[in-house]
């Protein structure tokens, strides 16, 4: 399983380290250095035991100058690639999550709707958060790992060097620390990974109980919401439990192995070939120094790798994310779409939402909107009248048929240039918390404050902003909390306003008001809709009653059509719905 997830998710996640990129290949070679310099110490020994061993005198006068000339310089070698190449890593490391981080949330705002009907907030933001910063550090740990790895490579080498049977014995001892590797790995990073993703549904779910918060006051749904949260982090805390548990199983036996019996048998085989004489002192003492080397890197190599594949499992969620595609895409040379009159058009339209094709949501459905005109929208709950606004705003493509603007298929222009020509008001409109000109200014990032002044005035909203000390420049709460809703749906028109699309789309923009609000909103409506093309969903007859021409939907087609005063006379669908609102 390891082999076949992490490295191609590493290899995803690479491409965008940037800049870290090269600093984390600059610091990873130079701990090899670090790691052939180390190794070679016990050499340096057994030259200056052998010496001894072969005239004392000698070595006493001037044969201790070699060796403590290379210890010396092995030492300042490794000291100084080990600096760098921490230094280096680390700051790699942190420049690639950085860069991930961003290109991780750059990629997400270009998902499609379909993306974010099925993923949930808190998820994507524990992936971008804590993942990240569990795979930098795994990145850091992964050069201890990898200096590990490389001084176990050459200190077996180096008794190679010394005697090829020792070399063999100390390869024997090395497998079986290998192969329970082997064994116990593919669960250590399946528990790493299962981790990682309850923790991304607990963040979810709270994300998500945060933000519906009223609606939990209002049903007395706290303890319900607060146990589904403590039920996660309850699984998180069992997961981590099991995975330290697993970690301390694999690491016991091996560390025994590595500490105890590998040494044991080195130096009691070592010492009985001494005896034989076909090993000299100088040789066994090297190859033990070889060996507690190598086995103090593979202690390393325990400590970490659990660790370092937990990070991978959380390489595995970016590089999932990362490999999402938007199911709505811009063509590779699409132009910005150039609006004219700003007449628009479904033609034979049928769809079905992402991987619900056997529910089709839109029939065959045909309409025109001529330009500056308004064309309203009515019909039962789920004949699929906000799908037609979601495929004007090109959210989806359609499956079957094409919309179009001034005749230009929607799917052949930028998203971009479709969005800059439609404004839309939905039901519940969301503000930003910061200060109301910076949630105006998404609409034009380039507003004057008298532009946004204007705006407001146009939209009936200038007689409530302008009682507010600090005006424009006021602080709104978090979404928009300290607004009433009609306030927020005149802000949220001031702010197509300021768009001044050529077509206008309104879902639902007055069904939650009442009636004092309605009309304040209504005026401001009036004043937006006045010469664009615009797309009206209502479910109140005052909305719509003036609209040029009026569609009954009915289960993804359309079905009667005419103005208010003509299907008063010729649609019995209209006319029954027309009752039921009055009476109402
Ligand atoms: N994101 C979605 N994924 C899957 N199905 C969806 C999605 N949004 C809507 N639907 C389904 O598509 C159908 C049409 O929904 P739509 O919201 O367009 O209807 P509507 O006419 O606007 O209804 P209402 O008046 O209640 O808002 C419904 O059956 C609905 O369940």
């Amino acid at each position: 399983m390891l082999a076949r997830h992490s490295p191609r998710a590493l290899r995803t996640l690479f491409a965008h380290a940037g800049d870290g990129g090269r600093l984390l290949v600059g610091g990873y070679a130079l701990i090899l250095v670090d790691a052939v310099a180390q190794s070679l110490t016990p050499a340096v020994f057994r030259v200056a035991l052998n010496r001894i061993q072969h005239d004392p005198h000698q070595f006493v006068r001037s044969g201790w100058q070699g060796p403590v000339v290379a210890a010396a310089a092995m030492a300042a070698t490794f000291l100084t690639a080990a600096y760098l190449a921490h230094t280096w890593t680390r700051r790699g490391a942190a420049r690639w999550a950085t860069n991930l981080r961003r290109t991780l949330y750059e990629h997400v705002q270009r998902l499609s709707m379909d993306f974010f009907h099925r993923s949930r907030v808190g998820d994507i933001a524990a992936l971008i958060n804590q993942d990240i910063e569990r795979l930098e550090l795994a990145v850091w740990q992964g050069m201890v790992l990898w200096w590990a790895v490389a001084l176990l490579v050459i200190s077996v080498g180096l008794i190679a060097w010394v005697d090829l049977w020792m070399a063999l014995l100390a390869l024997g001892l090395l497998a079986v620390a290998v192969v329970w590797t082997l064994l116990v790995l593919p669960r250590l990073r399946r528990r790493g990974r299962d981790i990682r993703d309850e923790l991304g549904r607990t963040s979810g779910t709270l994300a998500e109980m945060l933000g519906v918060n009223a609606l939990l006051k209002a049903f007395n749904a706290e303890d319900d919401a607060l146990g589904q949260v403590r039920r996660g982090t309850e699984r998180v805390r069992a997961g981590s439990e099991a995975l330290a548990r697993l970690q301390h199983r694999y690491a016991d036996p091996l560390g025994f192995h590595l500490a105890f019996v590998a040494p044991f048998l080195l130096l009691f085989i070592g010492s009985w070939r001494t005896a034989s004489g076909t090993l000299s002192i100088g040789d066994v003492v090297a190859i033990w120094g070889f060996w507690l080397r190598g086995s103090s890197a593979l202690t390393q190599v325990i400590t970490t790798l659990p660790e370092v594949i937990t990070g991978l499992a959380a390489s595995e969620r970016a590089a999932e994310l990362l490999e999402e595609r938007p199911a709505v895409a811009d063509g590779p040379h699409a132009p910005a779409l150039a609006v004219t009159d700003g007449r628009v058009a479904f033609e034979h339209v049928s769809f079905a939402y992402p991987g619900r094709a056997s529910r089709p949501v839109l029939d065959g459905f045909d309409l025109t909107i001529r330009p500056g005109q308004t064309t309203a929208l009515v019909g039962p709950s789920g004949a699929g009248k906000s799908t037609v606004a979601q495929l004007l705003l090109r959210f989806f493509d359609p499956v079957d048929g094409r919309v179009t603007i001034d005749g230009h298929d929607l799917r052949d222009v930028t998203q971009a240039s479709v969005r800059a020509a439609v404004g839309v008001v939905f039901q519940d409109s969301v503000l930003l918390s910061g200060s109301l000109a910076r949630n105006l200014r998404l609409a034009r990032p380039t507003a004057t404050d008298e532009e946004i002044e204007h705006a407001l005035h146009e939209a009936n909203a200038w007689e409530f902003v302008r009682t507010w000390d600090d005006g424009i420049h006021t602080e709104l709460g978090e979404r928009g909390v300290t607004l009433s809703g009609g306030q927020r749906q005149r802000l949220a028109i001031a702010r197509v306003m300021l768009k001044d699309p050529a077509i206008v789309v309104l879902d639902e923009a007055t069904s939650a008001l009442d009636a004092a609000s309605e009309r304040l909103v209504l005026g401001a409506l009036d004043r937006l809709l006045a010469g664009r093309t615009s797309l009206v969903i209502a479910h109140r007859v005052t909305t719509i009653r003036d609209a040029d021409q009026i569609v009954v939907v009915e289960r993804g087609r359309v079905g009667d059509i005419g103005t208010h005063a003509s299907l008063l006379q010729s649609s019995a669908t209209y006319r029954s719905y027309y009752r039921e609102q009055a009476v109402a």
